[in-house]
């Protein structure tokens, strides 16, 4: 019980937990069911890496200044549960988003576990010059395949935002620091609604040639379904292997796991979550956070996937920083679990 929150603690024996839904511990007992239950799915990855978002898709949107040792702490918490990647913060204007403005002190204040990444955000060299000086090791560079959205989130045309991160592209390379790619909007926009996959396609292939190792694909404001998904992918999968792609769905409209299980079986094996389904963008209003780590490992683990992350730590971790922004998770596991009580 020892890695249990505290309020999961109070509500639910371990051992009838594991006895009524096996999977969920780890992945090992999901092991028990996967020759059942994947085999009913065809496509499916063994091991999915999970790219935890929290601590700064989750804490972007929040109104309210999350003091910095909380953050570092949450950090902390999060690379004690077997995930491999945690993006930590951004390297952005404070006056566009004042959540990130301790990007430095957090980057500096973490501990550092073997084996976990720490990627960060930077829109230009600007950024990626604090990031790097603050000891960043991994950074991601933001695009989008809507113009209006690219306008209102970083102030620039798609075609010069792809001027400025060959830039930090090519930078990064010559200090041998992996960049990713993200792609916002690739299944709608909050500002010019439909947005065709060949357009996802056109800026996932540009930020693919000038070396991002991953382009994750962001359904900004959660609108998509398993049918765009599907099509949206088909279109960039003819021009980026599924093993460089990632989704990153977020749940306004309740469609995230479908979407998420959708890309899987296409092949797709690495997905972008957040601890608690806390977040969103501070420029696509009304969207909701991304999917909840939680609910993600939940379904991974009940396929029988191998993800390597304990879902009670991962539920600790979401326990906490939901006490400290004073918020109700959005996971439902974690709400499920609490019920039990
Ligand atoms: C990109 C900028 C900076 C352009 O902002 P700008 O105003 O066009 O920048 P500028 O180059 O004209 O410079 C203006 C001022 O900003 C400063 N500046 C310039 N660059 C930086 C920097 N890197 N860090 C700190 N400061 C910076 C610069 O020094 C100057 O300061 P001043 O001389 O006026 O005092 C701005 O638009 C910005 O910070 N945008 C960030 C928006 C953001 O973080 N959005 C959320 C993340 S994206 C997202 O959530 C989607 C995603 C990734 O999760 C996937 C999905 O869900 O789809």
């Amino acid at each position: 019980m020892g890695n249990v929150p505290s309020a999961v603690k109070h509500c639910l024996s371990y051992q009838q937990l594991l006895r009524e839904h096996l999977w969920i511990g780890d992945s090992v007992a999901g092991a028990l069911d996967s020759a059942q239950d994947s085999s009913q799915f065809s496509g499916l990855p063994e091991y999915v890496k999970i790219i935890e978002v929290g601590p700064r898709d989750g804490l972007q949107n929040e109104k309210i200044i999350v003091p910095t040792d909380i953050k570092i702490e949450f950090i902390n918490q999060l690379s004690k549960t077997g995930l491999s990647v945690i993006e930590v913060t951004s390297f952005v204007s404070s006056r566009w988003v004042p959540q990130m403005a301790d990007h430095t002190e957090v980057m500096k204040g973490i501990q550092r576990y073997p084996g976990v990444r720490y990627p960060v955000l930077t829109p230009n060299l600007q950024g990626f010059h604090c990031a790097v000086a603050a000891g960043a090791t991994e950074i991601s560079v933001f695009g989008a395949a809507s113009e209006s959205f690219s306008k209102k989130n970083i102030n620039c045309s798609i075609e010069e935002s792809l001027e400025r991160f060959e830039e930090v592209v090519k930078s990064a390379r010559h200090m041998n620091i992996p960049a990713r790619g993200y792609v916002s909007c690739a299944l709608g926009c909050p500002y010019e609604g439909s947005i065709t996959p060949q357009k996802v396609t056109e800026v996932s292939k540009r930020l693919y040639s000038m070396g991002c190792y991953e382009i994750s694909l962001g359904d900004t404001i959660g609108v998509g379904t398993p049918g765009s998904m599907k099509r949206m992918l088909e279109s960039v999968m003819k021009e980026i292997p599924a093993g460089a792609l990632a989704v990153h769905c977020h749940d306004t409209y309740g469609q995230a796991l479908a979407n998420i299980l959708t890309a899987l079986q296409m092949g797709i094996n690495a997905v972008d979550s957040s601890v608690s389904g806390l977040g969103g963008c501070p420029y696509a209003k009304n969207a909701s956070g991304n999917v909840a780590t939680e609910d993600l490992i939940y379904m991974l683990h009940g396929l029988g996937l191998k993800t390597g992350v304990n879902l009670y730590k991962v539920m600790e971790a979401g326990d906490f920083i939901c006490k400290a922004v004073n918020k109700t998770t959005n996971s439902k596991v974690a709400q499920a679990s609490i019920r039990k009580a």
